[in-house]
């Protein structure tokens, strides 16, 4: 297919996404399967020109002064390839595919209109409800903070210490350039795509198959290694899921001492059981949503709570969630965070630690959760410890990229695209007296 083509193409993606409210992998998945001629080097570039439209769409429009799918995949090609209006106008001639070029007075607004212009969510490129949200967790910089959400992301792996080092891995991944991480000590990143292509498919590669690397954002290692799980401890992933952050805890604890992985979702929680067969991790007892773990409570050496979030922080790779996010799907995600965070603090022992963890970067979410805890809290039996202090001890050679913040005797820090160059994830550490 032609740049014409895949335009078109991608025009009718969104209308599809728009009209019928679908996710867009979904859409994306049918477009495929009703368009087999398309190539692989095809439906990734179609893939990259819808996805770039979701990440700006409110930024695209504006400077179109028209919020059309036509518009906004025009905005977005020019903008991804550099290109002048003149050079797609020569591009799309003779394609009998291409969609239909706007006017010259259609583009007025893309020639003339400065972003640093528009309002402050229209630079940030999220809806109008979050921008005073986003200020208070960020001040001055939160329209930067918030632009850097729309970026498009890396591909990051971390290396499983229970089967391979990262040089081993780094060679094995040698095709597609895999580089050591910034901050994670063992990362490897696959920096963002640049262009029309995909990151590879790391999951068929041997190395993979063997366990010996998962795919985990380099913040969400960071976040694991920061809880301080340690060989020999009691410790209880209260919010496992699929268990990113179980395998990592294990990989910490050098497959001794024991980790209890829970999760109220059946469903959540069905992938742990290959993904701890293919990392050999040995120290993890699954327990279903149903089952009785009363007698954890109070033995705990470190209870995680990966609370479940509005995800704001992973918008680079699932920016359609951006514009679907409501106000009371908030609320709902608050109402579960006090929940989880009340009904795992029993499982900590005297002396041990709760950490509580989200990949958004919302103040209700993260510290005010934190500080509604500690009023609930009538014994005061947790205090904030300081999360600034435990960076310096778990990352000494990284360099302080996060945002950290005061919160009771302690701090919390947060990590971002623009700051860490990872996703967006709130981390803080209650120590139980
Ligand atoms: C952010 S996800 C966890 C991701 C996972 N830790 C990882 O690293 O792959 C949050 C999880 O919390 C679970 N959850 C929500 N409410 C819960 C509750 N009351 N008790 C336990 N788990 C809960 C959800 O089912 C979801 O799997």
């Amino acid at each position: 297919m032609r740049l014409g083509g895949r335009m078109a193409a991608a025009i009718e993606i969104l209308t599809d996404i728009e009209a019928r409210r679908r996710p867009v992998a979904d859409a994306l998945k049918d477009w495929g399967l009703s368009h087999r001629f398309a190539g692989s080097g095809d439906r990734a570039a179609i893939g990259n020109i819808v996805y770039d439209v979701l990440r700006r769409r409110r930024s695209l429009a504006w400077r179109m002064e028209d919020e059309t799918p036509t518009a906004m995949v025009f905005a977005a090609v020019l903008d991804s390839k550099g290109m002048g209006i003149k050079d797609m106008a020569i591009a799309l001639d003779g394609d009998r595919f291409a969609p239909q070029m706007p006017s010259t007075d259609d583009f007025a607004a893309f020639r003339t209109r400065e972003l640093s212009a528009a309002p402050g969510a229209v630079q940030a490129d999220v809806p109008d409800w979050l921008a005073d949200r986003l200020e208070a967790a960020f001040g001055e910089a939160w329209i930067a903070e918030a632009a850097a959400l729309s970026d498009r992301p890396p591909l990051d792996m971390r290396v499983n210490t229970l089967r391979a080092d990262r040089d081993k891995v780094a060679k094995a991944l040698t095709p597609f350039a895999a580089t050591a991480t910034a901050l994670a000590p063992q990362g490897l990143r696959i920096p963002p795509i640049a262009g029309d292509g995909r990151h590879p498919n790391v999951q068929v590669e041997a190395g993979f198959q063997k366990g010996w690397f998962e795919i985990q954002d380099e913040g969400s290692q960071i976040v694991a290694l920061l809880a301080g799980a340690a060989p020999g401890m009691q410790v209880l992933d209260f919010c496992a899921g699929a268990g990113g952050k179980t395998l990592a805890l294990a990989a910490s604890m050098e497959n001794t001492g024991q980790i209890h992985a829970y999760d109220s979702d059946r469903q959540r929680l069905a992938p742990i059981h290959d993904r701890l067969k293919r990392a050999e991790v040995r120290n993890v007892q699954v327990h279903a949503p149903r089952d009785d773990i009363g007698e954890l409570e109070g033995r705990m050496d470190l209870v995680l709570v990966d609370a479940p979030c509005t995800g704001t922080g992973t918008w680079r790779r699932r920016p359609d969630a951006k514009w679907r996010l409501a106000e009371r799907q908030l609320d709902k995600r608050l109402e579960e965070q006090d929940a989880v965070l009340d009904a795992a603090a029993r499982f900590v022992k005297p002396g041990g630690r709760l950490v509580y963890i989200t990949c958004s970067l919302l103040p209700e979410e993260n510290g005010a959760r934190v500080a509604a805890f500690l009023e609930r809290d009538a014994g005061a039996e947790f205090k904030v410890a300081d999360a600034a202090g435990r960076w310096a001890e778990a990352l000494p050679e990284a360099p302080k990229a996060y945002h950290a913040s005061a919160l009771g005797d302690g701090t919390t820090l947060t990590l971002t695209p623009r700051t860490t160059g990872t996703d967006g994830f709130f981390f803080a550490v209650l120590e139980r007296r």
